[in-house]
C-alpha cells in the first residue's frame, strides 16, 4: 500500500533524513521510532508531500506520489497532528467537516459522518457539535483531531505524535481507545512517537531511526528479542523486560501455553490470540500478577513462563 525507496532531505547541508526504505501492507501500523532529531516527522512528512523529498520515492497503492498534484495526494491521507491542529474560530463539526467540503459531499451527508464519528469517539454529537475547541479537554480536542482526519474515510492515515500533548494517564487511556477503534483497524498507518511503549503497543511493525538511518525495521517482538547492533539493544534499555511481556501475543506462546498452563488459559474464557500476554493478564488478575518473567531459549525454542501470584486467594480467584 505505502512503499518508500531511499527517500533522503537535506535542509541545507544537513541530511535530515537519508536512504530510508520501507513497506507498510494494507491494513498495517508501522510505527517510526527514535530519539528527538532523528528524521522521524520529516520521514512522515514527506509521504503525504508536506515536506518535498530531495531524492527517492514513494508510491501509495502502486501510484507514484511524487507524481500526482500534492492536493489529490492529500485528500486520500488522513493527517493527525501532535497539537490537534483544530482551527480556534470553527466549532467541533466544522473542524470535522473541512475534508468533506472540500470533496463536495452533500450536507446531510456530512452531518450524517460527523454524527457518526463523534459517537463513535465518545463525545456525544449533542453536548460537543457546536463547541469550540477551546472548550474541549486535551484528550478531547485530540479526539476531535482523530475524526477530522478520519472525515472522508482515507485509507491512510499518518499521525504525527497523535498523544504527545496529553499527559501519560489520558495517554495510555486514549491509546486503548484508538486500538479499539474498527474505523482504525481497517487503516494503514504510519505513526510517529518518541515513546517505545506506544510503539510496541501500536506497531504492527517498528522502525527505528537514529540520525536520519533506520536502524532496524521488524515487529515489536523481533526488535526486542532480536535487536540487531548495539543501537537497537540499547534503545528499550531498562523498559526491556516489561515491553518484551507487553509485545508478547498470546499467538507467540500458545504451543507453551496450552501445554504449560492450560488451566490458566481456559480459566479466561475469552483469551483472544491476538491479544498481548500483558493484556490477558491484566485482565485475569485487576492489578495483574505480582512477578511474571518470560524466558526464552533460542537454543531449544521454548518460552517459559513463571508466574507469580499475590496470594493463594488471587490464583484461586482466577482458576476458579
Ligand atoms: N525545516 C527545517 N529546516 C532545517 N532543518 C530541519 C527542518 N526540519 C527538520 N530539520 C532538522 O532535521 C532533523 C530531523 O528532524 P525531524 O523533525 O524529522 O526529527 P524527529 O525525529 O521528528 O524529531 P522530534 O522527535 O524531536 O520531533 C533535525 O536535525 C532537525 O533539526
Amino acid at each position: 500500500m505505502i512503499i518508500v525507496q531511499n527517500l533522503s532531505k537535506f535542509f541545507q547541508q544537513t541530511a535530515a533524513v537519508k536512504n530510508v526504505s520501507f513497506e507498510v501492507e494494507q491494513g498495517e501500523t508501522l510505527v517510526l521510532l527514535g530519539t528527538s532529531g532523528s528524521g522521524k516527522t520529516t520521514t512522515l512528512r514527506m509521504i503525504n508531500r508536506l515536506i518535498e523529498p530531495s531524492s527517492g520515492e514513494v508510491f501509495i497503492n502502486g501510484q507514484n506520489a511524487l507524481a500526482l498534484p500534492a492536493e489529490v495526494l492529500r485528500r486520500s491521507i488522513g493527517y493527525v497532528l501532535q497539537n490537534n491542529g483544530l482551527f480556534p474560530h470553527y466549532t467541533v463539526a466544522e473542524n470535522i467537516s473541512i475534508v468533506p467540503k472540500l470533496l463536495g459531499w452533500e450536507k446531510n451527508t456530512i452531518e450524517a459522518r460527523v454524527r457518526e464519528l463523534l459517537v463513535e469517539l465518545h463525545l456525544d454529537p449533542k453536548d460537543y457539535s457546536n463547541r469550540y475547541p477551546r472548550e474541549l479537554s486535551g484528550g478531547q480536542q485530540q479526539r476531535v483531531g482523530l475524526a477530522r482526519a478520519l472525515a472522508a474515510n482515507p485509507p491512510i492515515l499518518l499521525m504525527d505524535e497523535p498523544f504527545g500533548a496529553l499527559d501519560p494517564v489520558t495517554r495510555s487511556s486514549i491509546r486503548m481507545e484508538f486500538l479499539r477503534l474498527d474505523e482504525l483497524k481497517r487503516k494503514t498507518i504510519v505513526m510517529v512517537t518518541h515513546d517505545i511503549e506506544e510503539a510496541c503497543a501500536l506497531g504492527d511493525k517498528i522502525c527505528l531511526m537514529d540520525g536520519g538511518s533506520i536502524k532496524q525495521i521488524g515487529t515489536p517482538a523481533e526488535l526486542l528479542f532480536n535487536p540487531e547492533g548495539d543501537f537497537s539493544r540499547d534503545f528499550f534499555g531498562s523498559d526491556r523486560a516489561v515491553l518484551e511481556m507487553k509485545s508478547l501475543r498470546i499467538t507467540n506462546i500458545w504451543p507453551y501455553l496450552e501445554s504449560a498452563e492450560p488451566d490458566l488459559l481456559k480459566s479466561s474464557g475469552q483469551a483472544d490470540k491476538d491479544e498481548t500476554l500483558w493484556m490477558v493478564l491484566q485482565r485475569l488478575s485487576a492489578g495483574g500478577p505480582q512477578r511474571l518473567l518470560v524466558r526464552k531459549d533460542n537454543e531449544s525454542k521454548t518460552i517459559s513462563l513463571e508466574i507469580i501470584f499475590r496470594s493463594l486467594k488471587q490464583l484461586k480467584g482466577i482458576l476458579a
